[in-house]
């Protein structure tokens, strides 16, 4: 289970304001637990892990599987929720550097840098080694169908798919999108593409649990059965005992009420810093609505202590910060002696970088709170499939209790519409 320390965060709340935002958090769990809140159409992240479908954990297990023997590249295609997840957990279970003879996972569609795509159709252009050519399939993911980043990339893509393999591209192709509607289904039907479907009642944000992010993480070679059942069991420990994520949803809350209009959610474990980036959107186009919700800022430590540190340290104290930790060592690295200690450093010989880390971490704790900002830790035991299930489905399930102690509903995004409506205009879309 994901371990919530909010010790470093009480000293900034009374106990009344504790209290009245632990009544908040204990109906907002309700409202969410019987589906009485606003929005509770799009509640399936729950039902996913109430009746796991075994047979589609299956499928994309093996239809990874058959990709794995076959590729050199695997395209992912979208943006947001269509991406976020996967390379959240592709980076945080896999491995810094590209691994020799290993298959290379691209991401594309998640912006427009014409740039990005000449370098990236000239690279995949390219010939391996023995000369002959890569082998790439594409998995294009857009619960809608349309959004334009996506579609545009998938455009020159699949023409290259098209200008390469000729009608074996239709075996590379792999669609994820909603069960009807859109542009993407009216490809499937055209083309005979493979396709895997996006629960209506899932929206992006939500759906790394879907085929959105299995088939890619299972494409990395990471065990989604495992990552799956990681997030069913959390989803049973918390509906039996949800103590721990009504902790940080009442403290947060009560944060937020006092004033704190951002939350630094921040890791001392780089490989985590994608899982950030889905936090991010998780919470951002959850609560920011209605003139509510903090700015969730994603950081990376201790790279941006040396960047950010200074202004959480001593800037304008509108703050809270959440730490993500993982508390078992991923490396036994360790500090070697060295004999004229020039450096000196030897201090820490014979010490491991985790080690060395962990009192990075407590220091940085403490000084922090010092500082005047409320700290949160949330913490799994390992760094693997099963504890990072547990985590996406801690944090899916934090985010809709802490979105409905605002009263705002958590799954629309209606703010997300008004930058497409005035580019499409710009654009000249009719
Ligand atoms: O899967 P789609 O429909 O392409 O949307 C991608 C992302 O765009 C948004 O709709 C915002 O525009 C996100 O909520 C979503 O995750």
């Amino acid at each position: 289970m994901v371990d919530v320390d909010v010790s470093g965060a009480l000293p900034f709340l009374s106990e009344v304001e504790q209290d009245k935002a632990r009544q908040q958090a204990l109906k907002a769990f309700e409202q969410v637990k019987h589906g009485s809140g606003e929005g509770a159409e799009w509640l399936g992240w729950r039902t996913l892990l109430e009746s796991p479908n075994d047979a589609i954990l299956e499928q994309i297990s093996s239809l990874a599987q058959a990709i794995r023997e076959d590729a050199d590249v695997f395209i992912l295609c979208g943006i947001g929720g269509s991406y976020l997840g996967a390379k959240a957990v592709i980076e945080a279970l896999g491995s810094f550097f590209p691994i020799k003879q290993d298959l290379e996972i691209i991401y594309a569609g998640h912006h427009m840098s014409g740039r990005y795509m000449d370098q990236l159709l000239q690279y995949i252009s390219q010939k391996k080694e023995d000369g002959s050519p890569k082998s790439v399939y594409l998995n294009v993911v857009s619960k809608s169908g349309t959004t334009l980043e996506t579609a545009l990339s998938f455009r020159s893509l699949r023409k290259w798919m098209i200008d390469t393999y000729g009608e074996e591209s239709a075996n590379r192709i792999i669609c994820t999108t909603s069960k009807e509607g859109g542009a993407l289904n009216e490809l499937i039907d055209e083309f005979g593409y493979r396709k895997f479907v996006i629960p209506d009642d899932i929206g992006g944000r939500f759906s790394v649990l879907t085929p959105v992010g299995l088939l890619p993480i299972a494409v990395a070679g990471i065990d989604i059965q495992t990552l799956f059942y990681g997030a069913v069991n959390e989803y049973q420990a918390l509906e039996e005992t949800p103590d721990h994520v009504i902790q940080y949803a009442t403290t947060r809350y009560a944060l937020h009420q006092k004033g704190k209009a951002i939350d630094v959610i921040g890791s001392f474990k780089p490989e985590l810093h994608s899982f950030g980036n889905w936090v991010q959107q998780l919470l951002g186009e959850s609560e920011g609505k209605d003139g509510k919700g903090m700015f969730p800022a994603t950081t990376s430590y201790s790279t941006d202590l040396h960047s950010l540190g200074q202004m959480i340290q001593n800037g304008n104290r509108n703050m809270m910060e959440t730490f993500i930790n993982v508390n078992e060592a991923t490396s036994g690295f360790k500090v070697e002696s060295s004999e004229k200690n020039v450096d000196n450093l030897n201090y820490l010989s014979g010490k491991t970088f985790h080690e060395i880390n962990v009192k990075a971490y407590l220091g940085t704790k403490e000084a922090h709170i010092d500082g005047g900002v409320p700290v949160v830790t949330l913490s799994i035991e390992k760094l693997n499939a099963q504890h990072v299930g547990s985590l996406i489905y801690f944090f899916e399930l934090f985010t809709a209790i802490y979105v409905y102690c605002l009263e705002v509903n958590p799954f629309n995004q209606p703010g997300v519409e008004a930058y497409k409506k005035a580019m499409y205009q710009l654009l000249g879309k009719e």
